[in-house]
């Protein structure tokens, strides 16, 4: 895949979701570098309001967008509220897309999300095996809209020679997170646990699932400096998968994460809690040749997620 380059410096810059985990962190990685960068809060635009977005668009001219405004959340968020995870995604995605064609964007990033690929995929999981079968159900609705956004993408380049591009992430950590007991992440939600227990002396944490279910994390700094170098290194109808291309069990990811927070009490699952994919490892041999690789080893990441969440909670 041939490296192509994009001047980012001097361009007005707008990030979608700025206020997000991804979002934030985008912004603390593009203020290093020459750039006007454009924000607007949800509650100016709202971008489903499909009148709002093209208002806002055809006033603002922005010239690069980053679209990391979603529905996000846990396997349980996916799950229980299907429909907002489908309609607010599809919006979103057809309004800011369609928009920043309208208005001439110069290059846009959509983030889709592992979540595309089939349930039962062969691993490490490759940028073509999206479509090729049957997805999880937990997340099928989010998945289908970012599949409908991804296509958008690639009709607007077939088309229009857009220039907008395609990047899926594996599951993100750090600053910013969502720490809801029931509708975050895994990291965030035992992070937030062993905190609780360790604070109250528990005797117990649980976790859900059965433990075997394996998951490659990226802390969140690194997916944004992987976002800035494929908006200035890549541009072809491809997706490019953004991850580590290692994975580790819930279980063992439980372990790290006591650790890392201080908790010495007994860890147990609970299997009537959904296990989701049993696997989701990216391979990230595309993005390794175009020459990114993640920098912040796990633990290391844990740690600093459990400071942020300190902070973040009024704790630290
Ligand atoms: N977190 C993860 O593990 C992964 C995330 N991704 C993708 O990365 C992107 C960012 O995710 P992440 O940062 O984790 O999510 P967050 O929930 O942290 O942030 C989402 C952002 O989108 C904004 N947003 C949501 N709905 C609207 C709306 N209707 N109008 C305007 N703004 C809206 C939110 O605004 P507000 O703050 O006002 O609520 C928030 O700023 C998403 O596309 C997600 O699908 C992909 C793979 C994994
Ligand atoms: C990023 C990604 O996020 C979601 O998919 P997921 O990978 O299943 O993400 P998750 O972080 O919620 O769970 C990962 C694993 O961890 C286990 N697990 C244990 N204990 C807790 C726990 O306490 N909370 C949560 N949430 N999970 C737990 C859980 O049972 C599962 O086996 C999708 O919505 C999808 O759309 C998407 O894009």
């Amino acid at each position: 895949m041939a490296a192509t380059r994009f001047e980012l410096a001097g361009k007005r810059v707008f990030v979608a979701g700025h206020r997000g985990m991804v979002g934030s962190a985008l912004v603390r990685r593009l203020v290093r570098e020459n750039v006007a960068l454009m924000t607007v809060p949800r509650s100016e635009v709202d971008l489903r309001d499909q009148a709002a977005v093209f208002a806002w668009f055809a006033r603002a001219k922005p010239q690069v967008v980053f679209l990391a405004a979603a529905k996000v959340g846990g396997i349980v968020a996916n799950n229980t509220l299907r429909a907002e995870f489908i309609y607010d995604n599809l919006a979103i995605a057809t309004n800011v897309i369609h928009a920043a064609h309208v208005n001439g964007v110069e290059k846009l990033m959509f983030l889709g999300s592992s979540c595309i690929y089939p349930k039962l995929a062969a691993q490490p999981l490759r940028e073509d095996a999206m479509l090729t079968g049957a997805l999880e159900p937990t997340n099928e609705p989010y998945a289908i809209a970012k599949i409908a956004g991804i296509k958008m993408v690639e009709a607007y380049r077939s088309q229009y020679g857009a220039d907008f591009i395609n990047v899926m992430p594996t599951n993100l950590y750090g600053p910013g997170d969502n720490y809801h007991p029931e509708y975050s992440h895994v990291v965030a939600a035992l992070i937030r646990r062993f905190h609780e227990a360790k604070r109250s002396d528990a005797a117990e944490v649980v976790v859900w699932g059965t433990g075997t279910p394996r998951r490659e994390f990226l802390y969140v700094d690194d997916m944004a400096d992987a976002c800035l170098h494929l908006m200035k290194t890549f541009s072809a109808p491809e997706l490019v998968n953004i991850g580590t291309g290692e994975d580790i069990t819930i279980a063992d990811f439980a372990r790290v994460a006591a650790a890392a927070v201080g908790y010495r009490g007994r860890i147990s699952f609970d299997p009537s809690r959904p296990d989701g994919t049993p696997r989701k490892l990216l391979d990230v041999s595309r993005l390794a040749a175009l020459g990114w690789r993640a920098t912040t080893p796990l633990e290391e990441g844990i740690r600093l997620a459990y400071q942020a969440f300190l902070r973040e909670t009024g704790q630290g």
